[in-house]
């Protein structure tokens, strides 16, 4: 890093102060919106200080991808941050892109591809008749009910293991979890913005230091608990049980790998990690589509007639359905476009490893990288009345095609939510069966509408207010979720009910489920003999 230069060479930004450059004027909440403005008046690619670390903000898709994606190469580290240094560094969205990077991410090529993630639908189906359940006994408790849906899919993706209920133990420890490290992240970054606070705080024992202490006793939680779990999977391989899970593919197909054995502690990593990501992203992407039925209330409707018309009347909609859905598909992408749980490109920006030019910039090795979604999801010049909800903006030819979001032509792209280059969102196939089968399957149970006051009149909903975090959310509204009318209730009901027989007492999912549903990819999925 080299500030003199930099600021000299690249100056397109706001201006900045000695020592702290612009840290002073970050907001505490809204960076998206902070950025947003710096965009507009400065450019498409601004430069900002972060005391002494250069920040590059990319604020169309032409710069994300010319820069993230066409020189991937130079622009995919991450920086070395105090968070991230504790606890060994195997985070895989953390760690910078080196040898263990490739191995980790490797694997999540390999198994959580578009084919391959079609071997979790039978969970993310499983799981619509209990969150229709919960939503039809206590609508009011909606935010719980889709943190369960979705952490309970990620646990049983990642480790083959269901969580039935939001008192569960595993899912109060993964709770507290996110608490933990949402703090420490939050509290301990300044240490990274300056290279001698840096250099002194990475060297303290943590015997002599509170706040180290604190964050690897945060990180040492964390792996007690995806250590626990990697150790049941291998028990299950061990016994000759069948419990297909992210975590089974790594044991039985890393071992021995041409490409690179992973460590015990990238197994449990990669295993943990995933789980943590698939859930406020997912859980989060589902709340906004929520609030946009009951902003929108002709697009909930126009969306509801097309699961009447098209899917039989015995039938729940489902992702074998997409291809007659093109308006539920068009709802799923303008989600993830209106409302990204990305604000600013996802939990750190890509660091650049190597001087760069560009638009007559010379951007410096060491910068962070940020594609500032929230901009480049509502650019004019791409969208326009890019604040409205409007599922009809895609070509039905494009949402068609599978993982039309993170397809190579940018140019088509309907949004950047899942990232972009070498980084991009592994879990982006996952990710959308889930929010695609789940929003079918809500709007063919239910109807939304706003709450009303005590005087009748409906309760406004801030459209653009957003709930901070590292993941992002619709901030709290409140709405009436009831269902369309008495038969589709009982048939919730029933669905659970028969449901539950492929459950075991500790509400996991028997052997027989994974045996009966487990067709599309045998493989290691196999029963060991
Ligand atoms: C709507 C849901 C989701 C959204 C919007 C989302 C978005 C993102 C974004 C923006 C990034 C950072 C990309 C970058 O740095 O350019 C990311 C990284 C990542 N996501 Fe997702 N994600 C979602 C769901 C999932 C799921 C379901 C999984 C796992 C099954 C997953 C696993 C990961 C992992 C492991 C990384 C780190 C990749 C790396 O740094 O190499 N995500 N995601």
């Amino acid at each position: 890093m080299r500030p003199i230069e930099f600021i000299l060479i690249f100056y397109a930004g706001p201006p900045t102060l000695p020592v702290v450059g612009n840290l002073h004027v970050f907001p505490k909440t809204g960076i998206h919106i902070q950025y947003d403005k710096w965009l507009k008046e400065y450019g498409p690619v601004v430069s900002v200080q972060m005391g002494g670390r250069p920040l590059i903000l990319l604020g169309t898709a032409t710069a994300v991808s010319d820069l993230l994606e066409k020189r991937g190469a130079i622009y995919s580290s991450r920086w070395s941050t105090f968070f991230s240094h504790c606890g060994g560094g195997n985070n895989i969205a953390l760690r910078p892109n080196d040898d263990g990077w490739r191995r980790q991410r490797k694997i999540y090529h390999v198994r959580l591809n578009a084919k391959l993630s079609n071997n979790y639908l039978p969970y993310q189906t499983f799981e619509t008749s209990k969150l229709l359940f919960d939503l039809l006994e206590s609508p009011s408790g909606f935010r719980k009910h889709f943190e369960r849906f979705t952490i309970s899919i990620g646990c049983t993706i990642a480790f083959g293991r269901r969580i039935d209920s939001f008192e569960s133990p595993l899912m109060k420890a993964l709770m507290e979890l996110f608490h933990r490290s949402l703090q420490a992240s939050k509290h301990y970054q300044l240490f990274d913005f300056f290279g001698l606070t840096r250099y002194i705080v990475h060297r303290i024992p943590e015997r002599f230091s509170s706040v180290k202490a604190e964050i690897e006793d945060m990180w040492r939680g964390q792996y007690n608990l995806w250590d626990q779990m990697v150790a049941t999977a291998k028990k299950q391989i061990a016994d000759g049980k069948f419990y297909p899970s992210f975590t089974r593919d790594m044991l039985t197909q890393s071992a021995g790998s041409p490409k690179g054995e992973l460590t015990p502690r990238e197994i449990a990593a990669n295993a943990g990690d995933a789980w943590m990501a698939a859930t406020d992203t997912q859980s989060n992407s589902l709340l906004s589509f929520i609030k946009a039925m009951v902003l929108y209330p002709e697009a909930q409707e126009r969306a509801r007639r097309e699961i009447d018309t098209k899917i039989a009347a015995d039938k729940l909609p489902g992702w074998e359905d997409r291809l007659e859905l093109p308006y539920m598909r068009g709802c799923m992408e303008e989600t993830l476009r209106w409302a990204p749980t990305t604000l600013t490109g996802g939990p750190m920006p890509h660091m650049l490893t190597k001087d760069d030019y560009y638009m007559g910039y010379r951007l410096p090795a060491g910068a962070g990288v940020v594609n500032c979604v929230w901009t480049v999801n509502n650019d004019p010049e791409r969208f326009s009345n890019p604040r409205e909800f409007d599922p009809l903006r895609f070509e039905e030819t494009g949402t068609a095609i599978e993982g039309f979001s993170v397809i190579n032509d940018y140019s088509r792209r309907p949004h950047v939510t899942f990232g972009a280059g070498r980084r991009i969102c592994p879990g982006s196939h996952v990710a959308e069966r889930t929010v695609f089968i789940a929003m079918c399957r809500l709007l063919w149970a239910f109807e939304f509408h706003p709450k009303l006051d005590a005087k009748g009149k409906p309760i406004p909903i801030d459209r653009d207010a957003f709930e901070p975090g590292l993941v992002a959310g619709p901030a709290p509204f409140d709405c009436i979720i009831k269902p369309r009318n008495q038969e589709k209730a009982r048939k919730i009901r029933d669905m659970w009910k028969k449901a539950q027989e492929s459950l075991d007492e500790d509400g996991n999912y028997t052997e027989e489920f994974f045996l009966k549903n487990w067709t599309a990819d045998k493989g290691p999925m196999v029963k060991q003999e």
